[in-house]
C-alpha cells in the first residue's frame, strides 16, 4: 500500500502502560503444565535456528541443519507423539545459504539469508540490493533485511518507505522480514510508527534484532510490534507476522512470547508462515525441557509400577 503519512504521525505509545503490561507477563501461568510439552514443541516448529557469527563454517551449518531435521533425540519425539518434528527454518549468512540449502534437501525447512549489510546496513544501498538478489538466487526462501536506523531516528518515514518497497521487490518470490534493531531506535513510537511503515511497503513479517544490538528481542518491543500488526490487519485486512530475535534463550521465555501472540493476536499467529523465534541457542533448553518432562513422566510410571 502507499505510505500514509497521517496514519503513521498520529500513531503513539504509551510506554509507561506498556511497560507496566510487560512486567506482568513473566509471572502469569502463561502453560498449564501438563501442555508445557506440547506448546515446547509448538515453539521449535516455530523457530529460525540461527548461526550468525564471523567464524561460521560449513561444518557449524551443516551441524546446524541436522539439528533442524532432528531438533529433539527420537526417543524424546516418540515419548511426545511428535516424530517428524522439525524447526520452522535455519537462518544463516548469505555465504552459508547454498551449504544450508544442500544438507535440508529432502525437508520442508526453508533457509533465511540475514541481507542488506547485516547487521548494521550501511553497505552501498545498491549493494545491499544485489545482495538480497545473490541470496535468493542461492536458494534462499526468506531475506531477513536490516533498515537504516537514520531514517526512524530522523523521522524520514518516505525515506524509511521507499528503501523498504525496493528491497521487498528484489525478493521477488521469497519472503522479506524487517529488522528494525529496535535496541537502537531510542522510543516505542519510533518502533511502532517503524513497524508501520514497513508493513506499508510490503513487508511479510516485522522483525525486532540482529541479534547484535546491545538490547535484542523484549516484552515491550514486542506488545508494541504485535499491536501495530493487529491494527494494521483490522485496517487493511493484511496480515504481518512477528519475529522476536535476540537474548530469547530459555524455555520458559518462550512459553511468555506464545502466550502473548496468542492473547493479542491470535491462535492464526501461532503457525509458521507468521511467527518466528530467532534463535541460536534456545533449542538447547527447550530440549533440555523436554527431556526432563519425558523422563519424569517415565519415572513416576515406574514408581507407580513397582508400588
Ligand atoms: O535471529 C537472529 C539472532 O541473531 C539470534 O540471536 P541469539 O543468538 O541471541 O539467539
Amino acid at each position: 500500500m502507499p505510505l500514509d503519512l497521517d496514519w503513521v504521525m498520529a500513531v503513539q505509545a504509551n510506554t509507561s502502560a506498556i511497560e507496566r503490561r510487560a512486567q506482568t507477563l513473566p509471572g502469569r501461568r502463561s502453560v498449564k503444565k501438563d501442555y508445557q510439552a506440547a506448546w515446547l514443541c509448538k515453539a521449535i516448529s516455530l523457530m529460525d535456528l540461527t548461526t550468525l557469527s564471523g567464524d561460521d563454517s560449513e561444518g557449524r551449518v551443516r551441524r546446524l541443519c541436522a539439528k533442524a531435521r532432528q531438533p529433539v533425540a527420537q526417543p524424546i519425539l516418540e515419548a511426545l507423539g511428535m516424530e517428524g518434528l522439525t524447526t520452522g527454518a535455519v537462518c544463516v549468512y548469505h555465504d552459508m545459504v547454498a551449504t544450508a540449502v544442500d544438507a535440508l534437501q529432502g525437508t520442508s525447512i526453508p533457509v533465511a539469508a540475514v541481507s542488506t549489510g547485516f547487521p548494521a546496513g550501511l553497505s552501498p544501498f545498491h549493494l545491499r540490493i544485489a545482495e538480497i538478489g545473490e541470496s535468493v538466487a542461492a536458494g534462499a526462501q526468506e531475506i531477513d533485511i536490516v533498515i537504516s536506523r537514520r531514517h526512524v531516528l530522523t523521522g524520514n518515514w518516505q525515506a524509511l518507505y521507499d528503501e523498504m518497497k525496493e528491497m521487498r521487490a528484489a525478493c521477488g518470490d521469497a519472503h522479506i522480514k524487517a529488522i528494525l534493531a529496535t535496541g537502537e531506535l531510542g522510543t516505542l513510537r519510533n518502533v511502532a510508527r517503524a513497524s508501520l511503515v514497513c508493513m506499508m511497503a510490503g513487508a511479510d513479517f516485522i522483525k525486532t534484532s540482529t541479534g547484535k544490538e546491545p538490547i535484542n528481542a523484549t516484552l515491550p518491543v514486542t506488545l508494541t510490534m504485535i499491536r501495530a500488526i493487529r491494527d494494521y490487519q483490522d485496517r487493511t485486512g493484511i496480515k504481518v507476522g512477528y519475529k522476536p530475535a535476540g537474548g530469547i534463550s530459555k524455555a520458559k521465555d518462550a512459553l511468555v512470547y506464545l502466550s502473548m501472540i496468542k492473547d493479542e493476536l491470535g491462535d492464526r499467529w501461532l503457525q509458521p508462515d507468521l511467527f518466528r523465534f530467532g534463535a541460536s541457542s534456545l533449542l538447547g533448553d527447550i530440549e533440555r525441557q523436554l527431556e526432563h518432562h519425558v523422563t519424569g513422566a517415565y519415572s513416576a510410571q515406574w514408581r507407580h509400577a513397582i508400588g
